[in-house]
């Protein structure tokens, strides 16, 4: 019995921003942001060269979802974690968020776009803390694209929480167990009120989930590409929407 064994990428002419435009857009795209330092590496540059290239291609990607109609773009900028980093990178990296924020915060609110963090904020350091908070209250009212950050996030954590806390309201008496449903369980969960992503893009030619939104992605259409993220182009994000689009999703059905 054959299974009609479906290419993860389907190579084709390349798809142009009207073709895509005729078919339904994911509402929630998620990308797995990696390759900054292979990147910096291949060119005999310093990492933070490779982080400082991925952080324009995060402008970038932002401005041309947004024109595109996708209502959530969440980024999670896959680095092993920082304790394993030379110190002058994690001091560079957590500098990055308040030159990307102080550059692009005022395009941010005059394009409606809404930024958004899950995660663990109160890990970085006061002043990235600070310029997030800002950017988050800045553009807290702004109705367009959800900019949805994942900062020290880890998807086992956030669901472990959330079970933590439904079992305090079942121990008080404000839940029953039947009340236990899924979409309790996700109510609960760091991405509360965002529907779940409808397209998982990730870069660098890792194929792996890395303890990313475990409980959201159980439906999300993958796409992967061996393109480093500094290299990450509106025309991949494209080919990745063009992918999606092609693709019939069951939604567990038949
Ligand atoms: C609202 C937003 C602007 O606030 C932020 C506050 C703190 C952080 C730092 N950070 C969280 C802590 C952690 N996981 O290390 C990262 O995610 C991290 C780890 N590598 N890179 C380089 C990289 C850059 C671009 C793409 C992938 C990785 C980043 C990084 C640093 C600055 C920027 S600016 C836009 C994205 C981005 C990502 C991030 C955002």
């Amino acid at each position: 019995m054959f299974t009609k064994r479906r290419k993860m990428n389907e190579e084709g002419a390349p798809v142009t921003k009207e073709e895509v435009l005729r078919r339904p857009i994911p509402n929630h795209v998620a990308i797995i942001m990696d390759g900054n330092g292979r990147w910096a590496k291949r060119r005999a540059l310093p990492r933070a060269a490779g982080h400082y290239e991925g952080m324009q291609v995060v402008r970038k990607i932002t401005r041309f979802a947004n024109g595109l109609g996708v209502r959530v773009l969440s980024l999670y900028a896959f680095s092993t974690e920082n304790w394993k980093r030379p110190k002058g990178e994690v001091d560079y990296l957590m500098k990055l968020p308040e030159q990307f924020l102080t550059t692009f915060l005022p395009e941010l609110i005059a394009e409606n776009v809404k930024v958004q963090v899950i995660g663990h904020t109160e890990a970085l350091p006061d002043h990235t803390r600070r310029a997030v908070e800002k950017a988050i209250q800045d553009t807290s009212g702004n109705t367009g694209l959800v900019l949805n950050f994942a900062l020290n996030y880890g998807s086992r954590a956030e669901i472990t929480a959330a079970v933590q806390q439904i079992a305090k309201e079942v121990e008080r008496g404000a839940l029953a167990p039947e009340d236990i449903t899924e979409p309790l369980i996700s109510s609960y969960l760091m991405t509360g009120g965002l529907q779940d992503p409808d397209l998982l893009i990730r870069t660098s030619g890792e194929i792996r989930l890395s303890n990313f939104m475990l409980w959201q992605l159980a439906y999300t259409e993958l796409w992967f590409t061996d393109v480093l993220w500094p290299d990450f182009t509106e025309q991949h994000f494209l080919e990745a929407i063009a992918a999606y689009q092609r693709r019939d999703r069951r939604f567990g059905g038949v």
